[in-house]
């Protein structure tokens, strides 16, 4: 663990704050484009935020800021000069004051997503820095990944593969997928996307949307009271 770790960001703080969702995967896999996706389609009915992490560039916040998915200002981009998996696994510091001053400014809020730098199938996050967990794959990897496991593609909350429209071209086939990935994941769910074709990432969303809702009524009943409701129906 790196020098600059903070002990007080250990452990998330269930009390008064965000979901946060990382989404993580490898390079290229479609997580800037999912996360653009889940903005267009979650925006209408959840208080936002958005956290991206590039090596050197801020070329996937710019991405966001530019698609006019969320207000501009909700997007922080950290640049990790490093590997990817350290900033969301070992020195999580610059990523957790990112997520503070997005509650900062614009809290209460529903949901802080934290994408990634793409990095290898041993990439996840540190629980102190994500709650819940994203890994996007996509199918142009070859169908052989999923079976390769990895603790991106065995543990996260949510496994998604992506660029099914491109299936046909490189010869994967989505049933080997789908029966490799459950082999290995012992029931967490995997769902399948073309982000090109279907830009609304529907069964995502509703997925992102069930995790929001839950947390919000967990911290609820902690208070002891209603806490902000999230609007039903996305
Ligand atoms: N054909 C196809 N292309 C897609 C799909 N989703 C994303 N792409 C394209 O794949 C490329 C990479 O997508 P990104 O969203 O930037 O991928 P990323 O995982 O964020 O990439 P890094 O941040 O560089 O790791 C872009 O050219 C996208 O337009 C899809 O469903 N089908």
């Amino acid at each position: 663990m790196s020098a600059n770790h903070d002990d007080r960001h250990d452990r998330p703080d269930p009390h008064g704050r965000a979901l946060r969702l990382g989404v993580g995967g490898p390079v290229g896999s479609g997580k800037t484009a999912l996360v653009a996706a889940l903005c267009r389609t979650l925006g209408p009915v959840l208080r936002l935020g958005v956290v991206t992490n590039d090596i050197y560039t801020t070329e996937d916040a710019d991405f966001l800021r530019r698609a006019g998915v969320i207000d501009p200002e909700r997007v922080i981009a950290v640049q990790t000069g490093c590997c990817p998996h350290t900033a969301i696994r070992d020195d999580i510091a610059a990523n957790l004051d990112a997520v503070e001053t997005l509650e900062e400014r614009f809290g209460p809020l529903d949901l802080v997503i934290v994408e990634s730098g793409g990095d290898n199938l041993t990439a996840t996050f540190s629980r102190g820095l994500a709650d819940q967990q994203i890994f996007v794959l996509d199918v142009s990897g070859g169908d052989k990944v999923p079976r390769k496991g990895g603790p991106g593609v065995t543990s996260a909350d949510l496994l998604v593969i992506n660029k099914t429209d491109l299936a046909k071209h490189v010869g994967a086939d989505l049933t080997v997928m789908s029966r490799d990935a459950a082999a290995v994941r012992e029931g967490r769910p995997v769902l399948f996307t073309s982000i090109r074709e279907v830009p609304q990432v529907y069964a995502v969303a509703e997925w992102v949307h069930g995790i929001t809702q839950a947390w919000a009524h967990a911290q609820a009943h902690d208070h002891g009271e209603h806490g902000h409701a999230v609007p039903s129906g996305s």
